[in-house]
């Protein structure tokens, strides 16, 4: 399988037995908008591919339960940050599930690692790569001179004209960040340095530094995390360990309304329970994947639209097929055994080839569209099964989900009586049960 690396700009194979995984998650103080599920429904893609193909897989996701967010929502709320963190990550899970994402091997808040993190501040502290300001300790970006800006291909002189740094005084560099910051404000905990909290940027180096032994094979996260966020987590794990965090980054692009960014703090998000209350996991599903993950992408009501027509069409095969089958089978017209050889496609080996080439779910979803094309005007009738089990694996693999009736004996036996009707020509008798089973959703 080959993968674009944003790192190093090239495509990389994919072979390893075992693939580990990271994506950096969110931080618990609000509802999570529809463009911070564009990285999850990325990985959710890979990881459902992984399993198509019964490769071994681990993806550990981090929740972001300890922030300067997280402390002032508490404030102006009058709540404890418990509380409203609590409130905001049983959304959050809700939210995965709701949209239809595996859960991952292991979710994690940072919360329950602090001993972890300040043992691994302390070691970057002791190789000389971090040093300690009345309490708060820093990472020293002089001391990875040469490593620093690789990830996002910037000077290391250029980097801070335009991005927001901390604004600690007593920093020797400019572009040095906080590992661990004293604070009396928020919750805070007992480390050598002082009470405090440790640092976003360390919490995921953290995280990939415990929970795999190894360097990882994929690092995902949104394109607004290269820098700093990611360059950050790459230099302390490179510091500790001398050897690189990630083989392999993927960024996925922004997702922009009326052509600017989706973000919580220009007011201008849609939540995945907005999005949710008016149209379907499937309508977010089709506007992620019909488009390349690394593009920017700018939803907008036609959009939606489309989505929605797509999606509406592919009910409707859905819905066909089951009762055609169902219909079949009960007929017993099925015992002839299914010639593979009548089936005039490979779908299954064009899909595979898409997904393989970094992910090409455009190419799937146009795919798909020849399948139903196919399905719904020339396929032989033997090969109704088989074709469409292919196109509900297709669909199924890439994370759509479909609510179709499961038939009864009854519900059968209507159909029966309304293609009998058919033959005999009885219109009346036929009209009329093709009414009844239309509003009980059969056909
Ligand atoms: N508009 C967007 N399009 C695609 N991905 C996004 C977008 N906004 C955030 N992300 C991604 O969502 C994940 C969570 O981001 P983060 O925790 O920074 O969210 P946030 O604080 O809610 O962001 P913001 O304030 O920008 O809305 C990250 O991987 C980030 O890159
Ligand atoms: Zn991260």
């Amino acid at each position: 399988m080959k993968l674009f690396d944003s790192f190093s700009t090239n495509f990389k194979d994919i072979d390893e037995d075992q693939i580990n995984i990271y994506t950096c998650g969110p931080t618990v103080y609000d509802y999570i908008h529809i463009g911070n599920a564009r990285p999850l429904i990325l990985a959710d893609t890979l990881v459902r591919y992984f399993d198509h193909k019964k490769i071994k897989y681990k993806y550990l996701l981090n929740i972001t339960d300890i922030d300067d967010k997280i402390i002032n929502k508490a404030i102006d709320l009058n709540i404890t940050e418990d509380e409203l963190v609590d409130k905001y990550k049983n959304a959050f899970l809700k939210n995965l599930n709701d949209l239809n994402i595996k859960t991952p091997s292991n979710i994690v808040a940072i919360s329950s690692k602090i001993g972890e993190i300040i043992n691994f501040i302390d070691v970057l502290i002791e190789k000389g790569y971090a040093y300690i300001v009345d309490g708060s300790v820093y990472f020293d970006i002089s001391k990875v001179k040469n490593e620093y800006g690789k990830l996002s291909k910037q000077q290391l002189e250029n980097l801070w004209t335009g991005v927001r740094v901390d604004l600690e005084k007593n920093k020797k560099n400019q572009g040095d960040f906080a590992l661990w910051k004293k604070t009396d404000i928020g919750k805070n905990w007992l480390s050598k340095w002082s009470l405090g909290r440790p640092g976003w940027h360390t919490e995921c180096a953290l995280m990939i530094d415990h929970f795999f032994s190894e360097t990882i094979d994929i690092h995902i996260g949104g394109i607004d995390l290269k820098f700093p966020h990611h360059e950050n987590e790459r230099v302390q794990y490179l510091a500790k360990n001398e050897k690189e965090i990630a083989k392999l980054w993927m960024h996925n692009g922004h997702l922009s309304i009326e052509n600017v960014k989706m973000s919580k703090s220009l007011g201008n998000i849609i939540t995945v329970n907005e999005f949710l209350e008016k149209y379907n996991l499937n309508t977010l599903r089709y506007i992620f994947l019909s488009s390349n993950y690394r593009q920017p992408l700018n939803i907008s009501i036609d959009v939606i639209n489309q989505a929605i027509e797509w999606n509406k069409k592919v009910f409707n095969l859905l819905k066909t097929s089951n009762w055609k089958l169902a219909i079949k089978e009960i007929n017993q017209r099925n015992q002839i055994p299914i010639d593979e050889d009548l089936v005039p496609f490979n779908y299954m080996d064009k899909f595979n080839s898409y997904m393989e080439d970094d992910l090409n779910t455009p190419m799937v979803i146009t795919l798909l569209d020849e399948m139903m094309k196919n399905l719904n005007s020339q396929i032989k009738d033997s090969c109704l099964d088989l074709c469409m089990s292919e196109f509900k694996s297709i669909l199924d693999c890439i994370g759509f989900k479909y609510h179709i009736k499961q038939l009864t004996d009854k519900d059968i036996k209507k159909l029966n009586l309304w293609k009998k009707a058919l033959t005999k020509k009885d219109y009346i008798k036929a009209d009329k049960l093709r009414k009844e089973l239309i509003e009980s959703e059969i056909i």
